[in-house]
């Protein structure tokens, strides 16, 4: 937060009604607004119980500037419309106050967000420095999928830092205050000279200001990553040394024109100091060699490398063909088990892909005249959504699930112990589980959770294999993994044969979908 610019809040009481929400209580103000916790009172269509309630103040301003800040609101709200991913924080509504007996609230416009439990910022003042954050290399790959998210579709953040990044229920990652986010034009695009010192990279100092304000480009969010991931694994440390941001921002600078070495803390580990130093290069030219996704790649390889294995028992019984037409047949094949549920890894999520387009333009959707449920298309497009690697589409889902089940959601093979549309077994489904259909659980048994979870899992796997360097027919591997295990189609180097049918009828199916 940029402590110099807090405005006082607006103070609209507790019961303050704004469309179907009523303020609760203030959580905080900053630079252009102040952020209320409030409850839905009514019964609507509009999602979020439970919300967060931004209000843009624009009593104080100037009318040039109130124009400006108008802007600035409605970029927010239409990205954070637009982009529907896990790791960025959802807008449920945007809300102009209509109150002229509240002249000082009359015009004010609302962003009714998804409500977060604490900031980074919280959490890294709360802890002590010198070692990572609780949860440090879950957090940052959450951080890092989102931000690839946003580079992918062209937007540029901008104002990455801990305040901006919100940890919300079930252990939720979101970025926040896309205020000074910018649709990318060619390479870079431009902000009003905003930014928090402690994350601007060393060039927005030396690139003078136009009249449309100072360049940005996608390095800085990669240069912001550099300097927050410091902070997260080593309990709050900046990597530039310095009692204040200005003195820490000529830190850098010196350290950007070759005066001053880069000294990284100590306590870093290898492959996380190479990382860094990556995001920290010190021209904007050089740091360009990472890009969002790469970056989202290494992150979450290091993440998912320090989680606990699970251990498998591999296929008792043997796929045969034709398990479409017999969803609940027993004595078919078993997925995998771990050795226990505790062990398992636990859900570690990527992103979304084109959500600018509409969900028939995507790549593999799904074709209108197809034989999958209708009810069911939007279910699979949305989970689709939360990979941002290619071969994770709505038809290679929609595949899958029709040889799994035969999109029957009360499939059930008790043999096997594998239930609902996906046939998950409950102890990996725990391990996984997301909560799709928003209802507050997680239900193998909830189309929308079973097949958000087999989306995310199959991101893992499609993930697992590409580090492995196994690129070949990765749709048949990721079938293949999800009826064994990430490690037996390593091991077997392909698509093991013991699979080979199920794996055959899922690319059958793909080939419908797709051609
Ligand atoms: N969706 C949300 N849920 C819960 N808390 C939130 C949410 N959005 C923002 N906050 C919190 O509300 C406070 C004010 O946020 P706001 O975005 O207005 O300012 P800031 O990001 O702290 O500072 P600035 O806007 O000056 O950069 C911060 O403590 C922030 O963590």
């Amino acid at each position: 937060m940029n402590h110099s610019h807090t405005t006082p809040p607006l103070d609209p009481a507790p019961g303050y009604r704004i469309a179907d929400w009523e303020i609760t209580s203030l959580i905080g103000s900053g630079s252009w607004g102040s952020v209320y916790a409030a409850e839905k009172v009514v019964d609507s269509a509009a999602g979020g119980s439970a919300v967060a309630i931004k209000l843009l103040r624009t009593d104080l301003l100037t009318p040039g500037q109130r124009a400006s800040m108008e802007e600035l609101a409605h970029k927010e709200a239409q990205f954070s419309t637009e982009a529907d991913h896990p790791h960025l924080v959802r807008t449920h509504a945007v809300v102009t106050l209509r109150d002229p007996e509240r002249p000082e609230l009359d015009g004010m416009t609302a962003l009714v967000m998804d409500r977060a439990e604490r900031s980074l910022q919280d959490l890294l003042a709360s802890g002590g420095t010198g070692r990572p954050l609780p949860e440090a290399e879950r957090i940052l790959s959450g951080v890092a999928s989102g931000l690839a998210h946003m580079h992918t579709h062209g937007w540029i953040h901008a104002d990455l830092k801990p305040a901006n990044i919100l940890l919300g229920p079930e252990r939720a990652v979101w970025l926040a205050d896309f205020g000074l986010t910018v649709e990318l034009e060619g390479t870079h695009a431009y902000v009003p000279p905003l930014g928090s010192l402690d994350h601007v990279p060393p060039e927005w100092w030396s690139e003078r200001t136009g009249v449309h304000g100072t360049t940005v480009r996608k390095t800085a969010d990669i240069w912001a990553f550099g300097v927050l991931a410091h902070q997260v694994l080593t309990g709050g440390l900046h990597p530039f040394p310095g009692g204040t941001a200005r003195a820490r921002s000529l830190a850098a600078q010196a350290y950007a024109n070759g005066s001053a070495p880069l000294r990284l803390d100590d306590s870093l580990e290898p492959e996380w100091r190479k990382l860094i130093v990556e995001c920290l290069a010190p021209d904007h030219t050089s740091r360009a060699a990472l890009d969002a996704g790469e970056l989202s790649r290494r992150v979450e390889a290091l993440h998912v490398e320090r989680l606990p294995r699970p251990v498998y028992r591999r296929p008792a019984v043997l796929l045969a063909a034709g398990l479409t037409a017999c969803a609940t047949v027993a004595g078919t094949l078993v997925a995998f088990v771990p050795s226990d549920g505790k062990d398992a890894p636990e859900k570690t999520r990527s992103s979304a892909t084109a959500t600018a387009l509409s969900d028939t333009t995507l790549p593999g959707a799904i074709p209108a005249d197809s034989d999958v449920p209708v009810a069911l298309r939007r279910i699979i497009t949305d989970a689709a959504k939360r990979c941002t690697d290619e071969e994770v589409t709505p038809a290679l889902l929609a595949a899958m699930l029709k040889a799994e089940s035969g999109f029957d959601p009360k499939a059930s093979r008790p043999a096997t112990g594998e239930h609902g549309i996906a046939m998950w077994t409950p102890a990996v489904f725990k391990a996984w589980a997301v909560d799709g259909d928003r209802d507050g659980d997680k239900d193998y048994m909830s189309p929308a959770d079973a097949i958000g979870t087999m989306s995310v899992f199959t991101c893992w796997l499609d993930q697992r294999f590409k580090q492995n360097d196994l690129r070949e027919n990765l749709p048949a591997l990721i079938a293949a993994g999800y009826r064994t295990s990430d490690r037996t189609v390593i091991e077997a180097g392909g698509v093991p044969k013991a699979v080979q049918p199920y794996v055959d009828e899922v690319l059958a199916n793909l080939k419908e979908y797709t051609s």
